[in-house]
């Protein structure tokens, strides 16, 4: 017998429809009276032995709470059901088998065309299918001239086909949209028909590739039929690689899928060329990619995807205006300078900038301000970057002293070195996993020489170097130093010819996300050997070159040092002051700036 108590709410004699109970600390969620009237089931999860309230005591409204015990009803407790990891085992097993039978169903009629639940499948994703027209224009779009250059055809084209007609000229149906992630493919792809006017249908690559065979064909169909109905329109293709690559490759079996969709689409992008085009049936298809160098060469045939617009990272420039399309909603200090923000940000692409700037906007907001400042800005590249600030990371002096050697040493070579970036910022507040930072503002070119190179092989690896000029020691700080310097090191040697192995394309396929034509995939043992030497070589000639720089300087290395332990932070013109050995206004007692602006000091200060 169970220890139930039975806690009645009010009188004895009210109905059972609510009781409390309290079962040897289980807490009750329902209670049944067995059919036969003797006994009480009562159902529940454990609970720290408190009283609880339980809802109803269905079927009886008449059973009265010493009705139940005049009866003398007996208890029985049944643990709650349908948590136990069994039922939840037998749940997936029947799933599975579901699944199972579904599957070879489907492949038995993998020949699909015409078979009616393919289709059905085929159509019911029909909705992945976005139509808008779409307010998005060329305006919106930055820092991808050319590729926007290329495109105005299209809309031109869009905007009034006769005038190409009667020229008799073919325009390209397919257009391939190369560039890394988030540089805009997208972004064009809509603003090309909000130029145009014309309806937009957006897939994805992966939004084909399923599971059962002949699903992604039927889609493609369905796609391309919607497309027409809708014509003069665009249609959006994102990661066509995922059904585009080359047949016959990756992974064994399970490529009947892919293939089938493949086929699909290439017969549907020839039927453009046929009566559809007579017609006036102009749908545009552009699609986006990121490893042309995967695709199956029948997507690049002529008539096909036979044009490639490059949509690459921007440079400073475009940085900077991408900048400024994304601040148009967003209230600005006047100190910002954007075209400095474009300056610092090198690498980003137009997605990592408006998330750059919307960060920024969230810090302005926390601090309860109504303008985004400077600071604001360059703390959230910071955290987009690094991650937050870990103020409250507790870091013993040694390392704090030892990280701040390293990051000097990385400042000092690069104001020291003729060719490299300088640096902007100097950081020991730990930041994500990094215990401290020196971020440099690079020179916009559009060709590294080799001795810029050199420098900046020299700067990578000052780091280092200073740990063990100053302090004789050195620490687990300079892995990721190493990487990027290999990775320049190597294709100083493997692209770029830039060392005795000679003026060789030596890169693996596929090394890069732009290349066209075939790449030499081998080399002799000979050449890989000679490769490796010419990279070590690099790389301890710089770490040599870094290390007797740094000693020349030891006496600033120590200087630099100790002001930034003692202000956690210093600016690329603290910096400076510094290095001509002038002194800092002491924290606290400096003029009070004026908001996002950096620090007024002047070098002749000393
Ligand atoms: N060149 C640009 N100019 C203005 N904004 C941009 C640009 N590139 C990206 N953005 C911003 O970033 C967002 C994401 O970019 P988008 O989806 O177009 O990139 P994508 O190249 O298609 O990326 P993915 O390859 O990951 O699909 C855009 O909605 C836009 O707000
Ligand atoms: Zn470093």
């Amino acid at each position: 017998m169970l220890g139930l108590t039975l806690l009645s709410p009010g009188p004895k004699e009210m109905p059972l429809s609510e009781f409390t109970a309290q079962l040897d600390g289980r807490r009750v969620e329902t209670a049944v009276l067995r059919p036969d009237g003797d006994t009480l089931e009562l159902h529940g999860l454990l609970v720290g032995g408190k009283p609880y309230q339980t809802r109803t005591l269905p079927g009886d409204p008449a059973l009265t709470f010493s009705e139940l015990q005049r009866r003398g009803v007996k208890v029985a407790y049944r643990p709650p059901s349908g948590t136990s990891w069994l039922t939840v085992l037998s749940w997936m097993l029947s799933l599975l088998l579901i699944g199972v039978l579904l599957y070879m169903l489907f492949r038995s009629r993998q020949m699909g065309n015409g078979d009616p639940a393919a289709q059905a499948f085929g159509k019911s994703r029909a909705s992945v299918v976005n139509i808008d027209r779409v307010g998005v224009t060329f305006a919106d779009v930055a820092g991808c001239e050319e590729a926007k250059a290329d495109l105005q055809e299209v809309v031109d084209f869009l905007r009034q086909p006769d005038k190409y007609r009667a020229l008799g000229a073919r325009i390209p149906h397919g257009l391939l949209l190369v560039g890394p992630p988030g540089s805009g493919k997208t972004l064009l792809a809509k603003a090309v028909a909000g130029e145009a006017g014309v309806p937009y249908f957006a897939i994805s690559g992966s939004d084909f590739v399923e599971m059962f065979v002949g699903v992604g064909a039927a889609r493609v169909r369905d796609l391309f039929e919607q497309a027409r109905k809708a014509a003069p329109c665009i249609i959006f293709m994102d990661e066509i690689d995922a059904v585009g690559r080359k047949r016959g490759t990756g992974m064994q079996g399970g490529n009947d899928e892919r293939e089938q969709t493949l086929n699909q689409l290439l017969v549907e992008m020839d039927g453009f060329r046929g009566e559809a085009a007579a017609e006036g049936q102009d749908i545009i298809i552009l699609a986006a990619t990121n490893r042309p160098d995967v695709l199956d060469a029948a997507l690049l045939r002529p008539g096909r995807f036979d044009r490639q617009v490059v949509v690459d990272a921007p440079d400073a420039a475009g940085r900077e205006r991408i900048l400024r399309i994304h601040s148009r909603t967003k209230p600005l200090d006047p100190g910002v300078d954007l075209a400095l923000i474009a300056r610092r940000t090198a690498g980003m692409v137009g997605a990592d900038l408006e998330n750059l700037l919307n960060e920024a906007a969230l810090l302005a907001a926390r601090s309860e301000r109504h303008r985004i400042l400077m600071s604001d800005i360059d703390e959230a590249r910071d955290r987009v970057l690094m991650g937050p600030e870990r103020r409250s990371l507790v870091i013993e002096e040694a390392d704090r002293r030892i990280t701040a050697y390293h990051e000097v040493g990385h400042a000092l070579a690069a104001q020291l070195l003729p060719h490299a970036d300088k640096a902007h910022k100097l950081t020991v507040v730990p930041r994500g996993r990094a215990l401290g930072a020196a971020l440099y503002t690079p020179e916009d070119r559009l060709h590294l020489s080799r001795s810029a190179m050199l420098d900046q092989l020299c700067v990578a690896l000052a780091g280092h170097a200073a740990e063990q000029v100053a302090v004789g020691e050195v620490t687990t700080g300079a892995a990721n130093d190493f990487q990027q310097a290999t990775a320049l090191a190597r294709r100083m040697v493997t692209e770029w010819g830039m060392s005795e192995v000679g003026p060789l394309a030596l890169a693996e396929e596929g090394s890069t996300y732009l290349s066209y034509g075939p790449q030499p995939s081998s080399y002799s043992d000979q050449t890989a050997e000679a490769i490796d030497r010419a990279v070590t070589d690099l790389l301890n000639s710089q770490y040599r070159r870094a290390a007797d720089l740094l000693t020349e300087h030891i006496h600033l290395l120590h200087r630099l040092t100790d002001v930034l332990l003692a202000r956690e932070s210093l600016s690329g013109e603290e910096l400076a002051v510094v290095m001509q050995g002038g002194t800092l206004p002491v924290l606290g007692t400096a003029p009070a700036k004026p908001p996002g602006v950096l620090p007024q000091l002047k070098p002749e200060l000393a």
